[in-house]
């Protein structure tokens, strides 16, 4: 289940059930998680079994048709009614990422036009929503690997990669396609403390394609762009306002500070589905904060004393001044701003 053709996939429909990759295990184990009910779901989402802001969207919708299959066999005419609270437990499973709702969204406009059993049709929307976040991930890795110049050495944060989305990734789809030009010289990729999907994930995923990466902890970055060994940052994004202002994963606000002061450009990749035109600023993001457990263990074992607090953000957001491109699959927006972001969502 872990490939579909080439492609890394972190979640599968199978026999009428979810299948997920459970992302807490990697590098070390692959092990398969199967839902069937659209709390279990939920509960994934929030334990970050699936994530990444495309792939906690694919795997709501698919959270609505193991729902509409459940209520549809208990009561027929009613399934719409018994699936609301549902559909709520999948809403709230995390805040940060607009791709959740807008997942759901997107699945609750067939509700209307739906008179018997509502499974195939929700199945086949939730199947589009996944594959047309792939293809727009392959045209975003071939739009965002043009703007990069030969020999380029290049920085990530996080996973943005096919672990993240419906498959090849955001950050690591520009990076794939531009490794396939042979256009990279280095890549980079943060740790990404307290989860470490920098060193679990996305190193994980580039050895798997045979991409040499090189690993720093979070505090390093800094040393490597005083020393001129970057010429760009590429990460992904989990809600993008209007005015083009990007929430991320924690510590991309800083990377975003030290670009602008080494001179390293900053692009982010993120498809349509991540912009949310009905927020202007970024300080209205809500941020989702988890457990202080994740900042104060690893792997299970206290790193601090006992009685030690942990502040864990799990996201910051950049402003849009510090961003120099945002690269969609609809096209570019250089210099974002509320026009040339308008722009794009309507082209
Ligand atoms: C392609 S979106 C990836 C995005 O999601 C990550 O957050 P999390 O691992 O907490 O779901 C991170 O912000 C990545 O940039």
């Amino acid at each position: 289940m872990i490939y579909q053709g080439d492609s890394l996939c972190p979640l599968t429909w199978q026999e009428e059930r979810l299948h997920l990759l459970d992302q807490r295990w990697l590098p070390h184990q692959q092990q398969i998680v199967v839902l069937a009910t659209a709390a279990e779901v939920a509960q994934a989402i929030k334990d970050m079994v699936v994530r990444g802001a495309p792939a906690i969207g694919i795997a709501a919708a698919y959270g609505v048709v193991l729902a509409a299959q459940s209520a549809y066999a208990q009561a027929p005419p009613h399934w719409q009614t018994i699936i609301t609270a549902d559909l709520q437990k999948l809403a709230q499973a995390r805040p940060t990422a607009v791709n959740l709702v807008w997942a759901l969204q997107r699945m609750q406009t067939h509700f209307s036009t739906i008179v018997a059993d509502p499974v195939p049709i929700l199945l086949a929307e939730a199947h589009r929503i996944h594959q047309e976040d792939l293809a727009a991930n392959h045209r975003m890795g071939e739009l965002g690997a043009d703007l990069l110049p030969a020999a380029c050495r290049v920085l990530t944060h996080c996973n943005a990669g096919a672990l993240a989305t419906g498959g090849y990734g955001t950050a690591l789809g520009v990076i794939r396609t531009a490794h396939r030009a042979g256009k990279l010289s280095q890549v980079y990729a943060d740790e990404t403390r307290p989860w470490l999907q920098g060193a679990r994930l996305t190193a994980w995923e580039l050895l798997q394609d045979n991409i040499p990466v090189t690993l720093l902890a979070d505090n390093a970055a800094a040393a490597l762009m005083q020393q001129q060994r970057i010429d760009w940052v590429i990460v992904g994004a989990d809600r993008i306002t209007a005015r083009g202002d990007v929430a991320n994963k924690i510590g991309t606000y800083g990377l975003a500070i030290l670009a602008r002061q080494h001179g390293v450009k900053l692009m982010v990749v993120a498809p349509t589905s991540t912009i949310d035109m009905n927020l202007m600023e970024g300080s209205a993001i809500v941020i989702e904060e988890r457990s202080q457990a994740e900042v104060l263990t690893v792997n299970g074992q206290a790193i601090a004393p006992v009685g030690a607090q942990a502040w864990n953000p799990a996201f910051d957001v950049t402003p849009s001044h510090l961003v120099d491109v945002i690269v969609t699959e609809k096209g570019v927006v250089t210099q974002p701003n509320l026009e040339r972001m308008t722009a794009i969502m309507r082209s």
